[in-house]
C-alpha cells in the first residue's frame, strides 16, 4: 500500500512538471495518457499545441525561466561596454561574442513569447485566454520596451564597422526583467540577507566595471601614457596585454569608488571632470554599502530578538534590583540554554502575521510529533489536535526548578516535549514517579473532577530533573477544546481519577453524590419550568378576570347613568316633548360614548338601553325634580368619565398581555388556524359577554312580560 502510494505521489509530481510542457489542454489528456502507457508521453509531446501554452506566473517554470533570463541580460550589461571600450578584446574574440550575442537575442525572443503566454490574475483567477493575454501584452509599455531591446540594430555594423558593438546598446533595455528575477529570488531564498549583500556587491561590481571601461576609453582619447593619470602607454610591454589593461582599469576605478588608496592627481580638464563625477558616484556607492550592510546587521539582530528574548535588558534589570548572584547565574544559564539549543519561545508571536490555516499547518507539522506521543491524544481526532496545537505555549524549565507545587491553584496543564520531570514529595527528595517525553501532568486541578478532595489545587510537586521543554495549555483553552471533544475529556478525567484514587484523594461517595446532585438539579429544573407554566396561566386568568370585571363595572355604570338620565327625563316627558327628546339625545350621546368603551357590544347595549328606558318608565312613573336633573346628569357624566379613565389606566398594565394574546391569535390565524389561540382571551370574553347579555336580555324580557300581565 505504501509503495503504491509513493509511486502515485511521484507520478503526480511528474505530471505536474509535464503540465507546463504539455499545455493546459494536453494536460487533461496527458494525465490519462501517462497513467495508461509509458510511451504516450512521447506521442503527446508531438501533439502539444505550443501556441496555446499558458504559463502560470506562480509556477516553478516561470521562476526558473526568470533565472535563466538573468544570463543574457547581465551578459549584455557587462560585455557591450567592455567590447566598446576595449577594442582589442572585442576583435580578438569576435566569433565568441557574435555567437553569444545572437544566443542572447534568441533568449530575448523566447522571453517575449513566454511573456505573451503568461497568464495574469484577474480578481484572483488566472486568465488563460490567449486573446486576452495577447491584447494585454501588446498594449502594455513592457511590449514596447521588449521590442525596442530587440530591434536589429546589428545592421548598423555595416555603417560603423564590426568593432562598434555599441550599436547593440538597446539590449540593455531588458533590465526590468532582471529586477523581476532578483525580486523573486529574494522572496524565495532562505537566506535573504546574504542574498541582499550579494546583489549589492554585483551592482557595485558592474558599476566599477563600467567606470573602468570608460576610464580606458578616456585614456585612449587623451592618449595612453600622456600623463600620470591616464592608462600607461600600451606600447610598453608591461601594459600591453588585454588582461593587464582590464585589471589596471578595474583597480583604478575600484580605488575611486571605495575612496580607499591614492589615485594619481588629474592634470587635464577631462580628467578632472571624470574624477568629479566618479567621486560623486563614489559617495553614493559608499553610502549604499554602509546603509545596506547596516540594514542586514539590524535585521539579523531583530530576528534574534524576535526568536529569543532580549537578555541584555533582563541583565540590566537584575543588576539594578540587586538580585542575588545565584539567581542571576540561573537566569544566565537559562538564556544560554535557549541560545545554544535554539529554543524558540515566541513562535506564536513570530507566526502571528500568517493566516490561521497556515499557522495551524505549521504548528501541526512542528508539534504534531510531540502530541502524537501523548497517549491520550493518540486516539484523538485530527481536528482536536489541530485545535490544540495552536494553543500550546512552549516553556523551558531549568534543572531543579519546580513546575508546580502541591496546594497551588492550577491554571494550566503541561505536555512534556523533551526532558524528565519528577513527582516529588514535600521533602523534595522522595520521588513518586518520573515523567518523560510524551507524558502530561497538571490536568487534575483544572478538570473539576467530581469527588476530588483537593478541588482546584495541585495534588503534587513536579520538579524538572534536567532542562525540560514543555508545552503549557491553559485551563480556558483546554476547557474550550474539550467541550467539543467529550471522549478526550472522559479520557483525561479517567486518568486523573486513577491518580486521585491511588492517592486516596477521591471521595468514594463522590460518584453517588454526583448522581444525587444531578437528580436534585433535574428536579429543580422541572419544578422551575412547571412554576413558569403556572405563572403564565395565572397571569392569563388574572387578565381575563380583570377584563371581565372592567366590562361588568362599565356596564353597571352605564346602566346607572341611563337610569339617572331616565329619572330626570320622566317628569318633563309630558310637558316638553322636544326638551325630553334633546335630553334623550344627550343621554343617547353619552351612552354612545360608553358604547365605544364596551368592545363589540354595540348591539346588545342598544337592546339593553331600550329595555332600560322602557323599564324606567314603567317601573317608576315618579316625578323626578327638574333642578336636580341637570346636576345629576353632569355629575354622573363626570363620574362615568372618571371610571372610564380609571379603567383605561387599569388597562395599561395589561396592555402587553392583551397585545401578546392578540399576537398569538394572529399567529394562529396566519398558520391557518381559526381556533382561538393562547392569547384569544379577549375573543372568548366577548363571546361570554354576548352570551351573558342575551341571557340577561331574555330574563329581562320575561320579567317585563310578567309585570305587563
Ligand atoms: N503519582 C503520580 N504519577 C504521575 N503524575 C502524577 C502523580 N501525582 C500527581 N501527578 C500529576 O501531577 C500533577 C500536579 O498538578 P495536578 O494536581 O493538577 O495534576 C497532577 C497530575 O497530573
Amino acid at each position: 500500500m505504501d509503495k503504491t502510494g509513493e509511486v502515485s505521489i511521484r507520478s503526480n509530481q511528474w505530471q505536474r512538471v509535464l503540465r507546463w510542457h504539455l499545455g493546459q489542454k494536453a494536460n487533461e489528456e496527458g494525465e490519462d495518457g501517462v497513467k495508461d502507457e509509458g510511451n504516450t508521453y512521447l506521442g503527446l509531446k508531438l501533439k502539444v499545441n505550443w501556441k496555446e501554452l499558458v504559463v502560470d506566473p506562480a509556477e516553478q517554470f516561470y521562476y526558473v525561466w526568470l533565472q535563466v533570463m538573468i544570463l543574457p541580460i547581465v551578459y549584455n550589461w557587462v560585455i557591450i561596454i567592455l567590447r566598446t571600450c576595449f577594442t582589442a578584446i572585442a576583435l580578438n574574440y569576435l566569433p565568441v561574442w557574435l555567437t553569444l550575442d545572437y544566443l542572447s537575442d534568441l533568449m530575448y525572443i523566447t522571453d517575449m513569447i513566454i511573456t505573451l503566454h503568461t497568464g495574469y490574475l484577474d480578481q484572483g483567477i488566472l486568465i488563460k485566454d490567449l486573446t486576452q493575454l495577447r491584447k494585454r501584452y501588446l498594449h502594455s509599455k513592457h511590449f514596447l520596451r521588449d521590442l525596442a531591446s530587440l530591434l536589429p540594430t546589428d545592421f548598423l555594423y555595416f555603417a560603423f564597422g564590426i568593432e562598434t558593438p555599441l550599436v547593440r546598446i538597446n539590449r540593455l533595455l531588458r533590465l526590468p526583467r532582471l529586477n523581476e528575477a532578483l525580486d523573486r529570488m529574494e522572496t524565495r531564498t532562505s537566506y535573504p540577507n546574504t542574498f541582499r549583500i550579494s546583489k549589492l556587491m554585483i551592482y557595485i561590481f558592474v558599476l566599477i566595471h563600467w567606470n573602468a571601461c570608460l576610464y580606458f576609453a578616456l585614456s585612449n582619447y587623451i592618449g595612453f601614457g600622456s600623463d600620470r593619470w591616464v592608462y600607461p602607454n600600451v606600447t610598453n610591454a608591461q601594459f600591453a596585454s588585454m588582461r593587464r589593461q582590464y585589471f589596471y582599469c578595474f583597480w583604478f576605478s575600484a580605488q575611486i569608488f571605495t575612496t580607499v588608496g591614492d589615485t594619481p592627481l588629474p592634470s587635464r580638464e577631462e580628467e578632472y571632470l571624470f574624477m568629479i563625477a566618479d567621486l560623486l558616484i563614489a559617495v553614493l556607492v559608499f553610502a549604499s554599502i554602509v546603509g545596506n550592510v547596516g540594514n542586514v546587521i539590524t535585521s539579523l539582530r531583530d530576528r534574534d530578538n524576535v526568536f529569543f528574548p532580549n537578555h541584555e535588558l533582563v541583565k540590566a534589570y537584575l543588576r539594578s534590583h540587586h538580585i542575588s548572584k545565584e539567581l542571576r547565574q540561573r537566569i544566565d544559564n537559562w538564556y544560554q540554554h535557549l541560545h545554544i539549543n535554539k529554543k524558540i519561545m515566541r513562535e506564536n508571536e513570530i507566526l502571528q502575521q500568517l493566516p490561521v490555516h497556515m499557522r495551524t499547518e505549521i504548528a501541526v507539522s512542528v508539534h504534531l510529533p510531540t502530541l502524537s506521543k501523548v497517549t491520550i491524544f493518540q486516539s484523538c481526532e485530527k481536528s482536536l489536535l489541530e485545535e490544540l496545537v495552536l494553543k500550546l505555549t512552549p516553556q523551558v524549565f531549568s534543572p531543579g526548578e519546580y513546575v508546580c507545587r502541591k496546594g497551588d491553584v492550577g491554571h494550566e496543564m503541561y505536555i512534556i516535549k523533551e526532558g524528565k520531570l519528577a513527582v516529588v514529595a514535600d521533602d523534595g527528595v522522595t520521588e513518586f514517579a518520573v515523567l518523560s517525553e510524551g507524558n502530561f501532568f497538571g490536568e487534575i486541578s483544572i478538570l473539576n473532577i467530581k469527588g476530588n478532595k483537593s478541588g482546584n489545587r495541585r495534588t503534587a510537586n513536579i520538579r524538572s530533573i534536567g532542562y525540560s521543554d514543555l508545552f503549557s495549555l491553559s485551563k480556558e483553552d483546554l476547557t474550550d477544546v474539550l467541550s467539543e471533544f467529550p471522549a478526550a475529556k472522559r479520557h483525561l478525567e479517567e486518568k486523573g481519577r486513577q491518580i486521585l484514587t491511588k492517592m486516596g484523594m477521591l471521595e468514594e461517595s463522590g460518584e453517588a453524590a454526583e448522581g444525587e446532585a444531578e437528580k436534585v438539579e433535574t428536579k429543580i429544573k422541572r419544578l422551575e419550568s412547571n412554576l413558569e407554566v403556572l405563572q403564565t396561566k395565572l397571569a392569563r386568568l388574572m387578565v381575563e378576570f380583570e377584563s371581565s370585571n372592567r366590562k361588568m363595572r362599565a356596564r353597571v355604570e352605564q346602566l346607572e347613568l341611563e337610569v339617572a338620565a331616565l329619572e330626570t327625563q320622566l317628569p318633563e316627558d309630558g310637558d316638553e316633548g322636544d326638551g325630553a327628546l334633546g335630553r334623550e339625545e344627550g343621554v343617547g350621546g353619552e351612552v354612545e360614548w360608553e358604547r365605544e368603551e364596551a368592545e363589540g357590544e354595540e348591539e346588545e347595549e342598544e337592546g339593553l338601553n331600550i329595555k332600560v328606558k322602557k323599564q324606567g318608565r314603567g317601573e317608576d312613573g315618579n316625578d323626578v325634580p327638574k333642578e336636580g336633573d341637570g346636576e345629576s346628569t353632569k355629575s354622573t357624566k363626570e363620574d362615568a368619565e372618571r371610571i372610564v379613565e380609571r379603567d383605561k389606566s387599569g388597562l395599561k398594565g395589561t396592555d402587553n398581555w392583551e397585545k401578546k394574546k392578540k399576537d398569538d391569535g394572529e399567529t394562529n390565524r396566519e398558520r391557518g388556524d381559526d381556533r382561538p389561540g393562547k392569547g384569544d382571551g379577549a375573543e372568548i370574553e366577548l363571546e361570554n359577554g354576548k352570551k351573558e347579555n342575551s341571557e340577561s336580555r331574555e330574563s329581562e324580557e320575561k320579567r317585563q312580560e310578567e309585570e305587563d300581565s
